[in-house]
This record gives C-alpha cells, sequence and structure tokens, in this order.
C-alpha cells in the first residue's frame, strides 16, 4: 500500500466534463481539492460548488475552492481543458506551483505532452488516458453518462530530479504514479498504472480519432455511425494502425473495433458536443496532429485527411459566428 502522505493537494485545471468530474469526486472523498477554472466559472464553482450527476458515481454537489490562477502549491495537476484551451489555461497556474508534483493531462490526442513538458521543467508530466463519457452541461454542472470509467497512467519517468530524489531515499516517481492510482481507485476509477507512454497514448488515438472525427463529421452518435459510415469508421481506425506500426507501436484493430460496436449506441464523443454547441472541436489538435505524424513517417491517411478537411471547414465556419 503506498504512504497515502505524498499527495495531498490536487488541483484540477479546467473543471469541465472531464476535470469537474474528477474535482468533484476528490473533494467528495475528503481530498484537499482546488480548481483553476476561467473568471467566471471560478466565481460560480466557488459560490455554488460543483454539482455532478453521474451514471456510475451517483448525483451530489460538492464546496471545492476555485480560483482563476492558482495561488498555491500543488502536489497533483489535473490538465483538462479543451487542446484549443490548453495555451490559456497554462498561464493560470506558474511553474513554481508544480515544481516537483505530478502533472497528468487527461486531454486526447498527443502533442499536449510537449507544450506541458516546456511549459513545466520542473514537474513530472505523465502520459494519461481517460475513458468516459461526461459533458459539462454549464458552468460548473456534469453530467457524466458512460458506464465505462476508466484511467490509464503511464509512468515513464522523464525527470531526472525525480530519479535523484528517489535515489537520495526520497520518494520516487513510480511511488507517486502509485500513490495517485490509489486515489483514483479509491474515488471509483479503475486504474491502470502501465510503463509505456506512447503505446498509452496512441491506443487511446487509435479508438478516439475515428469515433471523434466520424461522429462529429456525420453529426451524430456512435449508434448511428458503426453501421451508416462503417467505411468511414474503420477507414480512419486502419490509417491510425499503420502510422503507429511506423512509429514501432502494435495496435489492435480486433480489440477496438469490438470496442467500438460494444460502447452504448447513443454515446456521444465530446468533440461531436463540441460541434452541436458550435464551440471549437479539437480538430487540430487530434485530427490535424494525427496528419503531421503520419506525414513524418511518411503514410498515406486519404479518408482521414478528407474528414479532418471537411469539419475544418465547418469548424471555420462556427468560429466566424463565435462571439
Ligand atoms: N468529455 C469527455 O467525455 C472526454 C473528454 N476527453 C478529453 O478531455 C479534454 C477535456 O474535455 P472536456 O472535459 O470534454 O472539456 P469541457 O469543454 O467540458 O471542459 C473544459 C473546461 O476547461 C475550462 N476552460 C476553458 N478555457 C480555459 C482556460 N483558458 N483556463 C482554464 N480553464 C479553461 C472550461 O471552462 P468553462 O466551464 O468556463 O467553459 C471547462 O470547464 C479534451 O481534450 C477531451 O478531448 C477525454 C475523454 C472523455
Ligand atoms: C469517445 C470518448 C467518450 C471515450 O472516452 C472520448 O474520449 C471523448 O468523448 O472524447
Amino acid at each position: 500500500m503506498p504512504n497515502e502522505k505524498l499527495l495531498t493537494h490536487f488541483t484540477v485545471l479546467g473543471p469541465g466534463g472531464v476535470g469537474g468530474l474528477l474535482a468533484g469526486l476528490l473533494a467528495r472523498a475528503g481530498h484537499d481539492v482546488t480548481v483553476v477554472a476561467t473568471e467566471p466559472t471560478a466565481e460560480r464553482i466557488a459560490a455554488d460548488g460543483l454539482r455532478v450527476d453521474s451514471a456510475a458515481f451517483g448525483d451530489f454537489t460538492i464546496e471545492v475552492a476555485a480560483e482563476p490562477e492558482l495561488t498555491r502549491p500543488t502536489d497533483v495537476l489535473i490538465v483538462a481543458p479543451k487542446a484549443t484551451a490548453l495555451q490559456d489555461a497554462v498561464r493560470r497556474v506558474a511553474p513554481e506551483m508544480v515544481r516537483g508534483a505530478l502533472v497528468v493531462p487527461l486531454l486526447n490526442g498527443f502533442e499536449h505532452m510537449d507544450v506541458l513538458r516546456s511549459a513545466y521543467p520542473g514537474a513530472q508530466v505523465l502520459a494519461a488516458t481517460i475513458w468516459v463519457e461526461s459533458t459539462r452541461v454549464a458552468p460548473g454542472h456534469i453530467s457524466q453518462t458512460s458506464p465505462f470509467t476508466t484511467v490509464e497512467l503511464a509512468a515513464a519517468n522523464a525527470d531526472p530530479d525525480a530519479n535523484a530524489a528517489a535515489d537520495a531515499g526520497g520518494a520516487g516517481p513510480d511511488e507517486r504514479v502509485d500513490e495517485l492510482a490509489a486515489h483514483l481507485r479509491g474515488i471509483g476509477f479503475t486504474t491502470e498504472v502501465r510503463d509505456d507512454e506512447q503505446l498509452t497514448l496512441w491506443q487511446k488515438v487509435h479508438f478516439l480519432m475515428p469515433t471523434a472525427l466520424v461522429c462529429s463529421h456525420a453529426g451524430a452518435p456512435i449508434g448511428v455511425v458503426r453501421t451508416d459510415r462503417r467505411a468511414d469508421l474503420l477507414g480512419v481506425m486502419s490509417e491510425v494502425g499503420q502510422v503507429a506500426a511506423r512509429l514501432g507501436l502494435t495496435l489492435d484493430s480486433d480489440r477496438v473495433t469490438a470496442m467500438a460496436d460494444g460502447i452504448p449506441p447513443q454515446t456521444k464523443p465530446s468533440m461531436l458536443r463540441d460541434r452541436e454547441a458550435g464551440r471549437a472541436m479539437e480538430v487540430d489538435a487530434l485530427g490535424g496532429a494525427f496528419l503531421r505524424a503520419a506525414r513524418r513517417v511518411g503514410v498515406d491517411v486519404p479518408v482521414t485527411a478528407r474528414i479532418v478537411a471537411d469539419l475544418e471547414r465547418v469548424d471555420g465556419g462556427s468560429a466566424q459566428q463565435r462571439p
């Protein structure tokens, strides 16, 4: 059993579908939690608390400290804005507040890893993925709807300071990651600690890229696209597998196809919800990043390229309507 005293202060940057759910659950379990949010959302949460309506965890409202900029050091920074807001969000947490901390991004995609490692050189930035359907229905109000609630942490340690601390008899990086996993299990998530950062990120991309892109393109949930747009779904999935293979990663298409066929038909990827609400979509952070990776390794990905180009046009069109 890990020493539970290593991690005492949890900060969640971006308390939306993912971040608000985790902040609420951690606070409900008695942890010291601060959320860092845009000014109006921070004010709202500080006044009214976080409201969570959850199929998996029950319905509750809980008080949580909320501020627009982090004002005291933290042990764990969970990073969960949309990729489109990441640069601005990161400015709300100064590097000295996370020196020696675990930084745990739950964004989909993979390019955020470099952004966070250069923003927080003194922290241990873990690769992590979350499998959940959770939606911010209003500021500070979260609706979680999926039967699946899993977090994967990849403990590959890139922080020489953390290694030095472990060598000197301090808390090693793996010990803290194990403790974090125990806390996540404690609040009800299925949690796995793995050691392959790239494989962990790309296994999520293998599922997410086809479902998010095709559902958002079709304007329909998974139950519709897995029959009506099956060729596109499997086409994107196969292209992700080919690019990953060039990167030396073996992805399991049968497993991910079975997942896409097995999840509840009404499941909507968060990108589709953004499209429906006229918000910026993570087209570049997901599709664009994937096309850049494909170009780097010299793999043609025509199905994904076509869908990404269409979604960029849609996103550009709605950008003109946004205030
Ligand atoms: N939703 C889901 O089910 C899943 C999402 N993901 C991934 O998780 C990430 C987060 O998605 P999701 O939770 O859906 O996103 P949401 O849009 O629900 O939440 C984003 C949160 O970030 C806040 N925010 C926006 N701009 C800033 C800023 N500049 N500074 C601080 N906070 C800011 C928003 O504030 P405000 O409330 O004021 O708008 C909101 O609370 C994405 O990368 C997504 O792909 C992964 C798995 C599942
Ligand atoms: C597709 C899903 C729900 C899987 O976790 C997801 O990651 C997202 O909506 O962004």
